[in-house]
């Protein structure tokens, strides 16, 4: 029986079923030699023991000693062969996973580093499902029925015991197993979520922590927090050793009924030994299953997790640079209101925006005014709760998930810097960019003469989230890596934050300059100052649409950009005197 996201993960395995099947077969030979080696050993011990004339158990020596070389190498090959189709198929699976995420571009999970551990660790959810659950698990299933067969021939009666002891072993042993884990995954899973959320917070907060005073408490309620997993893995652990525990047990009892219905039957004696020993290596066998019980329900969140990402897109993102779409480029917003919670001031309310291909507009306001939102609502990571909002002419919530990443793109907000090289992280932008081409963007975001004066240059590694940057420099990268995908419709989310009055005018300068005339695009910003060139600017202010026009229109009427622009000035020409 298979669940929602097993179904959807396993139809992938379709185009490798042939090599799968062949895997469970070898997995199924292996146990089953196994088996069938314990067997003949007891009964050439059991008949040596009489010392018969050699030649009577010359077959069981040899038969020893084939299935004894012959099961090393069908473990061997089986490996192979199951981890060759799974590798396979696991290729399959990362190329769409990672298609959705770049057609998606969830910017909440990027920021989590979701993005990461859904391309590795869920990813191998699904090769564990395969290896560890789906080939063992049908192994021993087809060697549960050879065994009992095989035991039938001997007698029946002793078969019927054996049929009983293999399905507790490999049935209810596995269903209570299965329980337990999900218990355990239910009840510990939101406690080690929250340890870790601890342990960032003292560990990043530490000197917030100690500057209020708050060390002692935070850290008392952290280990309470641990305290508590620590008991509840106790006393998981105990239960699934018990039913560790019970699977030996019903080994034993199976055994031990086996022998005694079996010499009941009049089974001779050296049989009713070799039904003992068989039935324990049987039993052993179907015990894997408690085993795979327990991963299987370990995987099922992160087979979710992908399943969720399969569904939704059937084919790898292109990666082409931006091409004209159908209807031209010119985006428009029409009476779109955001809401993020029921009941609070909306983010966004009614607001009409025009930016037609080419055009450059700049959104500007107080903080909270919603210009992040507008950015989101372009680029569809946010969906209008009413209004809507088209790019050329087709609404951004119908274009499919890969096509508008090819139209709409830029610098985001909070954008994430990988832990990779700067080249690497610039060809995230454009994957084919040539050297020119990553110069000329590095050039204009004001980064291209740290990158020359460090030893790697281009192959320098900038930290996790850019840690090893300066944040000026994290910024300009991503800015870099914005004009290098240099999309029809750029948006640029504050792309000067940290950098000084001076340098922030010099980039914005030079980062427009760099964008392809014919290319829109629309600036958010909370810096005033560069903005004369553009075509619009628009003042937004509680999610609606103040004032709107050139900045020498905006400048001579009184209202929150002359208020702002003079107080701007005012502060960085004093800033300016100040500066050494
Ligand atoms: N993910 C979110 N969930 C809930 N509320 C949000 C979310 N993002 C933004 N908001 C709220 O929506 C409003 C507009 O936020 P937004 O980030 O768009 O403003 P902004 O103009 O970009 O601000 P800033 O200049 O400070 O970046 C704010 O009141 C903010 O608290």
């Amino acid at each position: 029986m298979t669940h929602g996201p097993e179904r959807a993960v396993l139809r992938l395995a379709r185009p490798y079923l042939g090599r799968l099947l062949g895997a469970g077969l070898l997995a199924a030979a292996t146990e089953f030699a196994g088996l069938a080696l314990m067997a003949t050993a007891t009964w050439l011990l059991m008949s040596a023991a009489g010392r018969p004339p050699l030649d009577r158990l010359t077959v069981a020596i040899v038969a020893v000693r084939a299935l004894a070389v012959s099961r090393g190498v069908l473990r061997y090959t089986e490996r192979l062969a199951g981890h060759d189709a799974v590798l396979r198929m696991i290729t399959d699976v990362r190329a769409r996973v990672f298609a959705t995420l770049v057609a998606r571009r969830d910017a909440a999970a990027q920021r989590t580093g979701d993005a990461l551990s859904r391309l590795v660790s869920d990813v191998e959810a699904v090769q564990d499902l395969l290896l560890r659950v789906l080939v063992p698990g049908a192994a021993a299933a087809l060697v549960s029925v050879l065994a009992v067969g095989s035991a039938a021939l001997i007698s029946p009666p002793a078969a019927g015991v054996l049929a009983v002891g293999l399905l507790v072993a490999g049935v209810a042993l596995p269903a209570l197993a299965a329980g337990l884990t999900r218990r355990a995954a239910d009840e510990v899973a939101p406690l080690r979520g929250a340890l870790a959320v601890d342990a960032v917070d003292l560990t990043h907060g530490a000197a917030d922590l100690a500057a209020f005073g708050a060390t002692g408490t935070a850290l008392a309620a952290a280990e309470s927090r641990a305290g508590r997993l620590a008991r509840l893995e106790r006393r998981l652990a105990a239960t699934g050793f018990a039913v560790d525990a019970a699977g030996v047990l019903a080994g034993g009892l199976t055994a031990a009924a086996v022998v005694v219905v079996a010499l009941r039957a009049g089974v001779g004696g050296v049989l009713v030994g070799v039904l003992a020993v068989g039935t324990l290596a049987a039993v052993e066998v179907s015990l894997a299953l408690v085993g795979a019980a327990r991963q299987r329900t370990q995987l099922r969140a992160g087979l979710a997790r992908v399943a969720d990402l399969l569904t939704e897109s059937g084919e790898p993102a292109p990666t082409a640079p931006a091409g004209p779409a159908p209807g031209g480029h010119d985006v428009r917003f029409t009476g779109v209101t955001v809401r993020y919670r029921e009941g609070a001031a909306p983010a966004l309310a009614g607001v009409d925006l025009d930016l037609p291909a080419g055009r450059r507009v700049a959104v500007v306001g107080p903080s909270g005014a919603g210009k992040s939102t507008l950015a989101a609502v372009l680029t569809g990571a946010v969906r209008p709760d009413t209004g809507r909002v088209t790019v050329g002419g087709v609404d951004v919530s119908g274009l499919p998930a890969d096509e508008l990443p090819r139209t709409v793109g830029g610098l985001l907000a909070e954008a994430y810097v990988f832990h990779a090289t700067v080249r690497e992280n610039l060809l995230l932008g454009r994957p084919r960019a040539d050297e020119a081409e990553l110069t000329a963007a590095t050039r204009a975001a004001g980064l291209l003469d740290w990158v020359r004066a460090q030893p790697d240059g281009w192959e320098t590694v900038v930290g996790e989230q850019g840690g090893q940057l300066s944040g000026g420099q994290r910024q300009r990268l991503a800015l870099a890596r914005a004009l290098l995908a240099a999309p029809p419709v750029l948006v640029l989310d504050e792309p000067t934050e940290g950098l000084d009055p001076a340098a922030a005018d010099a980039v914005l300068a030079s980062a427009l300059a760099a964008t392809p005339a014919g290319h829109s695009v629309l600036l958010i910003s909370h810096r005033l100052s560069g903005l004369a060139g553009l075509d619009e600017i628009v003042v937004l202010d509680a999610g609606r649409v103040v004032q709107r026009g050139r900045h020498e229109d905006l400048v001579a009427r009184p209202g929150w950009y002359r208020e702002q622009w003079l107080l701007q000035e005012a502060a960085e020409r004093g800033y300016l005197a100040l500066a050494p």
